[in-house]
């Protein structure tokens, strides 16, 4: 696989995790943000649920007031109950109207609850006017015991819908989880102190002592208002800056004045006579007294707002930074691979193809250099260098071939002539004579020489006499073809060698080049003219009996010699046995 693919699946290979890291990664920060965000909206309805208790309980307080007085219902406390009741009813729309535009299940499930508090508290108050328009000596102590504990109903009614809205909003942000428990705990705070003032409104609307089942009831809410102030005060010890401010003031408020009021009431309800006080007047100084409950539980709420607000924006700046950062990354990571493709994976690709060719031997292609720098730029100047040495050592190479093949030719050729000379002749003739051949019957080795060669170099001049040799290699070479081996064999000595079918096919090849020979007309340095002959000795061998060099050189040289002897400008062939001859075998000269 090439290089440039191999990358690119290894990147590919790569960013298969990075980005599915990148993806998880963006989802849970989107995911921990919308939680964030419906944890924040999910907060209005807690709070709003929140006012809705308040506003239920705190309805308590005049209709305590009304079933105190005698009908008709003095308009001071009618009015008072109204606001009430209307107070109430506002914020259980309030609350609907945090709950409707929401789709989801809990708020479905919450808008049920609502309308069956909506119903009960109709029922409840339906009962309380009915004992209001009756003269109060008529009004039975257990109907009216019976219309208090309807609303006490209604409120722990709304007690579950509370601690699932704030198990949601804490779910989104556990950090606000304290102050939603703390929040919880107040609202129930809220709830037993007016249930406290509630258990003397029998005794005081129908001027009694307090009953022995009263008491005890008394004692039972107090025990839990007691228990809620120690949790409280746990809970506040652990965090001291929480509403600090609120929580003291509820302390004084409250547990110190309001309780201390109650006592005083108590005491008196408890004589026989039963206590000299309104039902109205009691609410008129106890309830102030509760509002400072009311207070701290809206300072613990507005710190759980605050923070689950700090929650959300930290959830949304998370999201982005992650968003941002994964961008970066990838726009990091992106650069990288194309840096990495651009100076190095791709010039390595190109230096691989120009080493490749360098190696090849293919030196004709140019070497791009691409725009790099560092070792990659150092790489392919060493690769330009390689380069340069390789068409420098590729040229050495082919003029030491030139160089060798000119010596081998010096050495196998006679300058003056450009034949062979004697020592190529004898192993070229000897590589003939090995040849294994069935076409030719004879091998014959034919010498010549120019006759009186001396004398034409006396006479003429020494260069004369090399044009004659040149001449006479001339003239050899027009007559033998490729097959036969012609040289010079020495000063004005002559040799060919050569297959033959017979004996007299020789013999008229070295009669030709004779005649052709003597027909040279050699020019003088005079202007003139002259001829000159040449003599010829030719030997014969089988190649079957296995040619000797050396002695065919010995035989011609001998029927040269016989030749020179028998007058010159002749050819003397060796004398043949007829058995040996196709035919007969050429005659002496
Ligand atoms: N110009 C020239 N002369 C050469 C060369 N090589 C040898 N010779 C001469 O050739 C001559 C040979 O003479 P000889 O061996 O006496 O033979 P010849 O004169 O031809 O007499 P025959 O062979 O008996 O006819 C000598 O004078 C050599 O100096 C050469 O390359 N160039």
């Amino acid at each position: 696989m090439p290089m440039g693919r191999r990358f690119n699946v290894v990147i590919a290979l790569a960013l298969v995790p990075i980005l599915a890291l990148c993806y998880w990664l963006l989802a849970h920060a989107w995911s921990a943000f919308v939680v964030a965000d419906r944890s924040e909206n999910s907060f209005i309805s807690l709070r709003a649920t929140f006012v809705v208790m308040e506003k239920v309980s705190a309805e308590r307080g005049p209709m305590n007031a009304v079933l105190g007085e005698d009908a008709p219902t003095p308009a001071p406390q009618a009015v008072a109950l109204s606001r009430a009741r209307l107070a109430s009813d506002e914020s259980i729309a309030e609350l609907t109207a945090t709950l409707e535009p929401i789709e989801c299940r809990q708020c479905a499930a919450a808008l049920t609850m609502v309308t069956k508090w909506k119903a009960q508290l109709a029922q409840a108050r339906a009962n309380v006017d009915r004992l209001a328009r009756q003269p109060r000596a008529l009004r039975r102590d257990d109907a009216v015991q019976a219309a208090v504990r309807q609303m006490f109903a209604v409120v722990d009614g709304i007690a579950p819908l509370l601690l699932s809205e704030s198990t949601t909003v804490a779910r989104g942000d556990p950090g606000a989880l304290n102050c939603l428990v703390m929040a919880r705990l107040t609202a129930e705070l809220r709830e037993q102190a007016g249930r406290l003032g509630s258990h003397l409104t029998g005794a005081l609307a129908m001027r009694r002592p307090l009953t022995l089942d009263e008491k005890l009831t008394i004692e039972h809410t107090r025990g839990r208002i007691d228990q809620l102030q120690t949790m409280l005060d746990l809970r506040m010890a652990d965090h001291p800056d929480l509403a600090t401010q609120a929580f003291n003031t509820m302390h004084i408020r409250y547990f110190g004045e309001g309780v201390t009021y109650f006592r005083t009431i108590e005491a008196l309800a408890s004589r026989p006579g039963g206590a000299d006080i309104t039902t109205a007047a009691f609410a008129e100084h106890y309830v102030p007294d509760m509002s400072s409950i009311v207070a701290f539980r809206d300072a613990v709420l507005d710190a759980a707002q605050e923070e689950l607000r700090r929650n959300r924006a930290l959830s949304l700046w998370a999201f982005a930074a992650t968003g941002t950062g994964e961008f970066a990354l990838l726009a990091v990571l992106g650069w990288i691979v194309r840096k990495l493709r651009r100076e190095v994976v791709s010039p390595f690709a190109q230096a691989t193809t120009a080493i490749r060719a360098i190696a090849s031997g293919d030196l004709t292609k140019e070497v791009v250099v691409p725009s790099v720098h560092g070792e990659v730029r150092e790489m392919f100047d060493a690769i330009q260098v390689l380069k340069v040495t390789s068409v420098e050592r590729s040229r050495l190479e082919a003029e030491r071939v030139r160089l060798m093949q000119e010596l081998a030719l010096m050495a196998e050729t006679d300058s003056l002539t450009r034949l062979l000379n004697r020592r190529a002749f004898e192993k070229q003739a000897r590589a003939l004579c090995g040849e294994p051949r069935t076409d030719a019957t004879w091998i014959a080795l034919i010498m010549f020489d120019i006759d009186h060669f001396k004398r034409i170099n006396d006479t003429h001049g020494h260069a004369v006499g090399d044009e004659a040799l040149r001449l006479v290699a001339r003239a050899s070479r027009r007559h033998f073809g490729r097959s036969e081996i012609v040289a010079r064999i020495g000063g004005e000595e002559f040799a060919v060698i050569t297959r033959v079918r017979t004996c007299s096919d020789a013999r008229d090849a070295a009669e030709r080049l004779r005649e052709d020979i003597a027909r040279i007309a050699l020019p003088t340095d005079s202007g003139t003219s002259f001829r000159m002959t040449a003599s010829f000795g030719i030997a014969f061998a089988q190649p079957k009996d296995g040619a000797d060099v050396a002695q065919l050189l010995k035989q011609a040289d001998g029927m040269l010699y016989e030749a020179k002897l028998a007058g010159r400008n002749r050819v003397v062939a060796q004398p043949m046995r007829a058995a040996d001859a196709l035919e007969a075998p050429p005659p002496n000269a």
